[in-house]
């Protein structure tokens, strides 16, 4: 099965976590998009979603799903999202889209957050995957420079400025024994807006498509 066959299955096994008349917490990125294409003939059943790009609110209103504000939702019992890597112990890397900064903040709000994946993504050590960090623009040279201090080579995505108006820098060459303390030290950068490691709130749910099927771990 190639790839893609199975974010797909990872996505359509997290539509049975979906509650009537709910709002569903809706991440970012291709294993995403077959979530919101599973998502959309159940429009009548759900209340509606909230979205952590403009890249997914486009999708979600294309299916017919209402998007909504998130300062309007006070409680969210889900947050679907795919991730770049992840460890055994639900400890990720996400951000390859640029969308990391709302998708902490909608996963911080949910109750669970379940991580669809297909199974090339579940790795023993996180950083393999360069670990994207999203900085203001003035402060890109500085938080490089910062980032190398412990440890990495940011690269600048070039051409990339986020939904909320900002830059990303991808750090390579980190291999992370400890993604709870890098994720808070790269936090008190100045300058650092947010970072992909999503340790300290990891995955409560992972669905990995694979080749015997999705697998579920609660
Ligand atoms: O910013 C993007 C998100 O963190 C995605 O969830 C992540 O990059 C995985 O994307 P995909 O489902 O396309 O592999």
């Amino acid at each position: 099965m190639d790839q893609n066959t199975l974010k797909q299955a990872a996505a359509m096994a997290a539509l049975d976590y979906v509650q009537q008349d709910s709002i569903v917490g809706v991440g970012t990125g291709s294993t995403v998009a077959f979530f919101i294409q599973g998502l959309a003939p159940m429009r009548n059943r759900i209340r509606g979603a909230v979205s952590s790009s403009e890249d997914s609110s486009a999708k979600l209103k294309a299916a017919g799903i209402e998007v909504f504000d998130l300062n309007a939702v006070n409680q969210l019992d889900i947050y679907v999202d795919g991730a770049d890597e992840i460890t055994s112990h639900r400890h990720m890397i996400k951000g390859g889209g640029g969308a990391l900064t709302r998708e902490k903040i909608i996963a911080a709000v949910a109750s669970k957050f379940i991580c669809i994946i297909d199974e090339t993504k579940q790795v023993d050590i996180l950083g393999a995957f360069p670990l994207p960090v999203e900085v203001i623009p003035m402060a890109r040279s500085y938080v490089a420079r910062e980032l190398v201090r412990l440890g990495g080579q940011p690269v600048w995505r070039e051409g990339l400025v986020t939904d909320n108006g900002n830059l990303i820098l991808d750090v390579h060459n980190l291999k992370i024994l400890n993604p709870c303390e890098l994720e808070r030290q790269i936090n008190q950068i100045a300058g650092v807006v947010c970072n992909g490691l999503f340790a300290q709130r990891g995955a409560d749910v992972v669905i990995t498509g694979t080749e015997q099927g999705p697998q579920i771990s609660e």
